[in-house]
């Protein structure tokens, strides 16, 4: 008999039973159209949820999929090259380099994070030297790393195209028009490896409690992993990666920008299968850098402000990071009463 595809509705993680969240799917043929019933739904699933399923299985999507396979083989061979290599220009700002294992809180209370990350961002990458460690820096790799940009940024700019025309917003209030790509912006890609975790006993694990600074996220994974809790659930549940789909959420710029109509949905990564190495990318698309929009306690603040001083907060001691506002560390998303699980003093982080 073949496998099953059937996508469970719960799953026991960590000695309990955990929800597996359904989410909508957007067909990016029938988004690039702009059919008025797709971008319906697109608008609905940033308005109620924050998070949807690109579905690129076809013949419009097939080949970002495919750029996905040729970054996964990059970043494999960048992940088992040694501590020297990858730390090569360590993190140059918050959105180039790289971060080893434990650079910021875990998932849970007392562990520090279970992955290590490399960003390439999208202005450097077109700088005539780009700071690219040189395990990485062959002409294929970097064509590699601009193809995946590039795929993203496509996929980024006809997601917020079709919000824009969903929404009814004309000329230079469109979304897209506060992310212009010749115009200097954080926009990076941010590959990820987790190494196998406990949860009961490592004390590096997982990556944790956040929502995204950016405007749009876009997430290749093939793995299990990605938790998010929707506005309103009591408690977290798991993402199911589908093959051929890009997971896509709203963050607090994208937020900001449709004045707190659009959810930036909460989320975090945990080790699903405690065995296994975790791989995952990230795309930001960010906002120009001096985009200015009002965050949740109404301050007016550009794209980079927002930026910088979220990314400096959740670098934050635990204990800061507690007391920091959640306004800020949240985007002004609001939690639902935990569960028990959920209830635990987690730490809180960023990207
Ligand atoms: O690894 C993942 O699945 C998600 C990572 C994430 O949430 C992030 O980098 O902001
Ligand atoms: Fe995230």
């Amino acid at each position: 008999m073949a496998p099953s595809t059937e996508i469970p509705k719960s799953v026991e993680w960590n000695g309990k039973e955990v929800p597996v969240y359904d989410m909508q799917t957007i067909d990016f043929s029938a988004l690039l159209s702009q059919e008025p019933a797709e971008l319906e739904k697109l608008v609905r699933c940033c308005q109620d949820e924050g998070f949807f399923y690109l579905n690129l299985n076809n013949i419009d999507g097939r080949r970002f999929v495919d750029d996905n396979e040729e970054l996964l083989k990059l970043m494999h061979k960048f992940f088992d090259s040694p501590l020297e290599a990858k730390n090569e220009y360590g993190l140059i700002t918050p959105h180039l380099g790289y971060e080893p294992i434990g650079s910021r809180n875990g998932v849970l209370e007392n562990t520090r994070d279970g992955y290590e990350m490399v960003k390439v961002s999208r202005d450097e990458i077109q700088r005539e030297s780009p700071h690219i460690p040189s395990n990485i820096k062959n002409s294929a790799d970097l064509k590699t790393l601009e193809n995946s940009i590039a795929a993203n940024n496509i996929i980024g700019k006809a997601i917020l195209s079709g919000l824009s025309t969903g929404v009814g917003l004309t000329g230079k209030k469109r979304f897209e028009n506060l992310h212009r790509n010749h115009r200097p912006s954080t926009s990076t890609l941010a590959m990820m490896h987790y190494i196998p975790s406990n949860p009961v006993k490592d004390d590096h694990v997982g990556h944790q409690k956040h929502t995204d600074i950016s405007s749009l996220t876009v997430l290749f994974t093939q793995q299990w992993g990605l938790q998010v809790r929707p506005p309103g659930s009591k408690e977290f549940g798991f993402i199911a990666p589908k093959p051929g789909m890009a997971i896509i959420n709203v963050g607090d710029s994208l937020r900001f920008a449709s004045e707190h109509i659009f959810q930036s949905c909460i989320h975090r990564v945990v080790p699903y299968d405690y065995s296994e190495h975790r791989y995952s990318v990230a795309y930001f698309l960010r906002a120009e850098d001096d985009t200015l929009f009002q965050d949740s306690e109404n301050r007016w603040i550009t794209s980079r402000e927002w930026h910088d001083e979220k990314f400096m907060a959740f670098l934050a001691s635990p204990a800061d990071q507690a007391n920091a506002p959640s306004s800020l560390l949240l985007g002004g998303m609001q939690e639902e009463e935990s569960d028990v699980y959920g209830a635990q003093a987690e730490p809180i982080a960023v990207n």
